[in-house]
């Protein structure tokens, strides 16, 4: 996959530096990455698609996190009780999407996040989210490594692992296709390896998504699951 910078994204980003979206599709870069109204985004180079970035308040996002709506998200119910200054670690955060989700519901979330296009996005958009953002802490980090040496933080480790997706919205479609050609799918060992780590750093559960029908991630059996019409959340209880 190859990525064009434009010269407004983020500087020490891996990239091809270019000097337009024209320069990008000329050159053969399958995305660029720079600003689209004052947002730092990612688009196919000459392409019809809407440019994504992160917006933890807008768009589909800010419709899952309305006050009204959010307690009735699986993902929060999946979390469990929020304890007194309860904390989530969202090990997994691509897009941030589920991150804003459980800010919302009043958890703090540390975003781990090791993909560097990604987190310069999530960084992006976290400038951008207003009161949720106090919610919210962005790490660069690979969680493999950061669960093992920050154990104790939190009550709550969140894993999303990227999965091929058949999902039959084109627009779901698009924002995972350009997601996995950023970051590439773990293998087994890599996801049993992921499970173990935050199985040792959660103190009182990991909740697991995944598509409804994928296997159990590798290792150990999950507690519960609680099943919704594309997606289920298996939760494993460790405290
Ligand atoms: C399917 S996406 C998560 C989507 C996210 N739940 C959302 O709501 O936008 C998976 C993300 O996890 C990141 N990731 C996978 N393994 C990771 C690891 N070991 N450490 C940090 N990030 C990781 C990938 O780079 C990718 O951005």
């Amino acid at each position: 996959m190859s990525l064009g910078l434009l010269p407004d994204a983020p500087p020490g980003l891996p990239g091809l530096p270019v000097a337009s979206d024209a320069a990008a599709l000329a050159t053969g870069c399958d995305l660029v990455l720079g600003h689209r109204d004052g947002a730092l985004s990612l688009w196919h180079p000459g392409g019809p698609e809407t440019p994504l970035c992160v917006d933890f308040a807008g768009g589909k996002t800010g419709y899952r996190v309305a006050a009204d709506r959010v307690r009735h998200e699986k993902l929060v119910r999946a979390a469990g009780n929020m304890p007194e200054n309860g904390v989530v670690i969202d090990a997994t955060a691509g897009l941030g999407r589920d991150a804003a989700v459980l800010a919302a519901a009043g958890w703090q979330v540390v975003l781990l996040e090791r993909q560097p296009v990604l987190h310069a996005m999530l960084s992006d958009g976290l400038r951008r989210a207003g009161a949720l953002a106090q919610r919210m802490t962005l790490v660069n980090a690979d969680s493999l490594d950061w669960l093992v040496t920050h154990p104790a933080v939190a009550q709550v480790v969140y894993l999303d692992p990227m999965f091929p997706e058949r999902e039959k919205s084109a627009a779901i479609k698009k924002d995972l296709a350009w997601l996995q050609q950023l970051s590439p799918i773990d293998d087994e060992a890599g996801e049993a390896a992921l499970l173990t780590a935050a199985l040792t750093a959660a103190g009182k559960r990991v909740v697991v998504k995944r598509p409804l029908r994928a296997p159990l991630l590798p290792g150990r059996k999950p507690s519960h699951q609680l099943a919704g019409k594309t997606v289920r959340f298996d939760v494993y209880v460790t405290g």
